[in-house]
């Protein structure tokens, strides 16, 4: 019935975003708001490496969707003064393909991999010593001639971002000096960040919109800008283009987002846990293939805005709907 692309909400990248996200994207990380520990964390880290001249420690960035992993990462870069090359695991498909990559990096450059779970196996061997040593090992000819060079490689800083750090080998993680994880944000940091969207879009908008389109963003700020560019349609088209909360909400009625910002898919997943199971608890798979999605997707998109919300608990013998997710539906809690 609905596509990936029809939601709103999705915090997948859509291609309407791609112009308009260069430009809401933060610079530096004094505009990067919220994710405190995580800004506090590498700024000491940047300014000793600055001060040392030396390229920062490999750093890696875990947490869900649209949370600003690859906004971090350019800004870190930006803060170090130093080049950015993106890739992502995936897209690196031979050795070569890495070893090309890697001998281009010039001195204490960033190399940015999304979504590094997805790397293959030789890929991620060839890593190693990469990481560690600042060197690659070659291998030349074939049989009993075959011989191995070693190449060195200029110090770089190796940026890995992915959806959980529990994905990785471990041999990779252990050489991450810097792990850093993303949060769900705070609504008042989303109402920071739509208001600041708003302010570069050149809308005006009230304090009390901001937070209505914070408070449904499922803290997110991907779906925060994107929310604020829908709203902003609609004040446009309805008003004289100002997002009041009455501007607002009328937006978001219409599009469906209901006051948390749960969309048909949440509703879904929760209902099936009250309904279908009694509250659970139930098995991840189990939950997975009744509402028919993807037993990672539903950890990695759905649930932790469910869990932050206090709707499900995570127990060793499966997800439970909690009071609240009773009370949000209007279903009366028999426990
Ligand atoms: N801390 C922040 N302050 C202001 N805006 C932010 C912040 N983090 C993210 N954004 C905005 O949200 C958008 C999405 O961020 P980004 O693409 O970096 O997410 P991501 O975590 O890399 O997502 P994915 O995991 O899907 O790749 C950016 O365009 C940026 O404008
Ligand atoms: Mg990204």
């Amino acid at each position: 019935m609905f596509s990936e692309e029809d939601r709103i909400i999705t915090s997948g990248m859509k291609n309407e975003d791609v112009d308009i996200e260069s430009s809401l994207r933060p610079k530096s990380l004094d505009e990067y708001l919220g994710q405190e520990k995580a800004k506090e964390k590498l700024k000491i880290f940047i300014e000793a490496a600055k001060a040392r001249n030396e390229q920062l420690d490999h750093v890696l960035l875990y947490g869900p969707p649209g949370l600003g992993k690859t906004t971090l990462s350019a800004i870190i870069a930006n803060e170090m003064g130093v080049n950015i090359r993106i890739t992502s695991g995936p897209a690196i498909e031979r050795a070569g393909d890495l070893a090309a990559i890697l001998t281009n990096l010039n001195e204490n450059d960033v190399l940015f991999i999304d979504e590094i779970h997805r790397i293959n196996r030789t890929v991620e061997e060839i890593l190693y010593p990469a990481m560690e040593d600042f060197c690659l090992d070659i291998i030349i000819g074939k049989g009993p001639s075959a011989r191995s060079i070693r190449l060195d490689l200029p110090k770089f800083t190796l940026i890995g971002a992915t959806t959980r750090a529990g994905m990785l080998t471990s041999p990779l993680r252990d050489r991450f000096g810097v792990i850093c994880k993303l949060d769900l944000y705070k609504i008042d940091e989303l109402s920071s960040i739509v208001k600041r969207s708003a302010k570069i879009l050149g809308s005006p908008i009230d304090e009390n919109a901001a937070i209505e389109i914070g408070r449904r963003s499922r803290g997110t700020p991907r779906i925060a800008n994107r929310l604020l560019k829908r709203v902003r349609d609609y004040a446009q088209v309805k008003g004289d283009g100002t997002i009041t909360s009455e501007v607002a909400k009328s937006a978001l009625e219409l599009l469906e987002i209901d006051k948390l910002g749960l969309d048909y898919v949440d509703k879904k997943l929760m209902l099936t846990i009250i309904k279908k199971f009694n509250g659970g608890p139930v098995g991840l798979d189990t939950l997975a293939a009744a509402i028919g999605e993807d037993r990672n997707t539903i950890e990695d998109v759905y649930e932790p805005y469910l869990i932050q919300l206090g709707f499900i608990d995570r127990s060793p013998r499966g997800r439970i709907a909690t009071f609240n997710a009773y009370e949000h539906f209007n279903i009366p809690y028999k426990k």
